[in-house]
């Protein structure tokens, strides 16, 4: 599989790819001198989407790529002078700008590998290093990691409806979030599960095997679907799958087996026919009836029509026999959640005087948005069977004690000791000191590890109903701390 650099789709410069925000506190820090104390910040979500029990981690690839082309280019620094304040003067003063003309990348990045299962709290990114940096990367981050995140976990779920044998093609691209929102969905699908796409961009730019049937229109575009069919044929005599549900679904199957005898009789076999309509489980069991008697066994029964996991968990169990699923729209644009909540934040800053860290809280109502602090990450550990059993956040900054324990974050009465000596910890080193150190794997191998984590977690923390909480749990002395934090921070009002 050939695999094209990303850098290709993000010229010129996609260092504004920000909010303003992100460069007025830029500007606040260059201003007070603090640019270069040394910060960390995680990204993560709180929930996984769509109401299930987790979430495949993607969109590394991207952010990786954003980050090593990070530079201010003569035009970015152009425009950014060109901003006004409300009375008319320049909003970034000159130096500031000659700043960010110089400004490189020196942060430590941390992140879980695309593919990786994922749970709510759980940091997908650490990023480490001057304040000034590891602020303004934030919004990039988020937009590339959020929605490829919350695309590959739709496929993944998608794939499980499926099974492991039936193939998905993604044919989503119309209906997509603009071109980017249709190339990053692509990418996503494809990590998560789908087998091919129709999006001809992603199969050049990624490698990802392209495939696809024809439209309606060319059906409309000659006299009647028998001849329609036998044009497509002369076109791709090994690699014609017909849409038959123009007209008549049943009459087009029968249309479509007449073309195949010709084609067999020419030594070809026909690869397929396409419901895109109707009722797809009567259909494709009847077209599949017509097929074999006909002596088309081999023929393949694809289907579309605003199909999710949801349908195709419902088709199976009603008997559809359709062994390619065609999925756009709902999978593109992650139908019923179209976005994941991922969040960036500060968790730590140097001491002023160099001397330590400074832990940061976000407080919130709901203990579900306070913030954990920290320098963190996240260990996995593993039953006896290679499974996971439990994951655990801890702060790199302390040492563990012997006997680890884990507190749920939303329950501090919940709590179990860590039994499993197996364990791997989420977060690589992928960038020291600006520098890349890690080789990033294929999107085939991000793929196939995607497939293998879902597959390695219990069935009731797959299944799309009420799913079982996988458990993710503070160390015992990060909650302790986090505890006290929040006790600090928080007013005492008298009862
Ligand atoms: N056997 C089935 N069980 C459950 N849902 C089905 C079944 N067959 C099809 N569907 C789904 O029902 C929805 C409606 O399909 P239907 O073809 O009736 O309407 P339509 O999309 O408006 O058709 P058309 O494309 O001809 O306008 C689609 O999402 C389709 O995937
Ligand atoms: O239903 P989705 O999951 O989004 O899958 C993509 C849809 O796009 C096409 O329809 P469209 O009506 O755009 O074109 P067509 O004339 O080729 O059917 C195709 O026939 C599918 O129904
Ligand atoms: O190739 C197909 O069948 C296809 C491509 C895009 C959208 N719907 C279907």
């Amino acid at each position: 599989m050939t695999e094209q650099p990303l850098s290709g789709l993000y010229r010129p410069s996609l260092t504004l790819l920000t909010d303003l925000y992100q460069l007025t506190m830029a500007y606040g820090y260059w201003r007070q001198g603090m640019q270069d104390r040394e910060a960390v910040f995680h990204l993560y979500f709180r929930k996984a989407p769509f109401q299930g029990g987790y979430a495949v981690a993607a969109g590394l690839a991207y952010a990786v790529d954003w980050l090593e082309n990070l530079r201010f280019s003569e035009d970015d620094l152009t425009y950014l002078g060109s901003l006004r304040g409300s009375k008319g003067q320049p909003l970034f003063e000159q130096g500031f700008l000659d700043y960010l003309r110089e400004l490189r990348f020196t942060c430590d990045v941390d992140a879980v590998a695309e593919g990786t299962v994922v749970f709510g709290n759980e940091p997908l990114l650490r990023i480490q290093g001057p304040l000034i940096q590891a602020q303004l990367v934030e919004t990039a981050l988020l937009t590339l990691v959020n929605f490829q995140t919350l695309i590959a976990t739709k496929a993944a779920r998608i794939r499980e409806a499926v099974g492991p044998n039936d193939q998905i093609l993604e044919f989503g691209l119309r209906r997509a979030q603009g071109f980017d929102g249709g190339l990053s969905a692509t990418r996503a699908a494809y990590l998560g599960g789908a087998d091919g796409t129709s999006n001809v961009l992603a199969g050049q730019q990624f490698g990802i095997p392209v495939r696809g049937t024809h439209a309606h229109s060319w059906v409309m575009a000659f006299e009647g679907e028998e001849e329609a069919f036998e044009k497509y044929a002369a076109a791709f005599p090994d690699d014609s799958v017909f849409l038959v549900d123009t007209y008549d679904t049943l009459e087009g199957v029968r249309n479509a087996i007449k073309v195949a005898e010709r084609l067999r009789a020419e030594g070809h076999e026909l690869g397929g026919i396409r419901l895109d309509s109707g009722d797809l489980t009567y259909l494709s069991v009847q077209a599949r009836k017509l097929l074999d008697e006909a002596g088309f066994p081999k023929v393949r029964i694809v289907a579309s029509n605003d199909l999710d996991e949801q349908l195709v968990t419902a088709l199976k169990l009603e008997g559809a026999r359709i062994d390619t699923w065609g999925i756009g729209t709902k999978l593109v644009t992650a139908y019923d959640q179209p976005a994941l909540g991922g969040v960036y934040k500060l968790a730590a800053m140097k001491k002023e005087d160099g001397s330590g860290w400074q832990y940061s809280i976000k407080l919130s109502e709901q203990i579900a948005k306070t913030s954990i602090p920290g320098i963190l990450q996240v260990r996995r550990f593993f039953g006896p069977d290679g499974k996971p059993v439990a994951d655990m956040l801890y702060n790199t900054a302390e040492s563990l004690p012997e006997q680890l324990t884990i507190v749920d974050p939303l329950d501090a009465t919940r709590r179990r000791p860590v039994q499993s000596s197996e364990f791997r910890e989420l977060l690589e080193p992928v960038f020291r000191q600006g520098r890349r150190v890690l080789e990033l794997p294929t999107l085939a191998e991000s793929r196939q590890k995607a497939r293998q984590e879902v597959t390695a977690l219990d069935p009731s923390i797959r299944r799309f109903l009420n799913p079982h909480t996988y458990p993710v749990g503070l160390e015992k002395g990060l909650h302790d701390f986090r505890t006290q934090l929040i006790l600090e921070h928080r007013p005492q009002r008298p009862a």
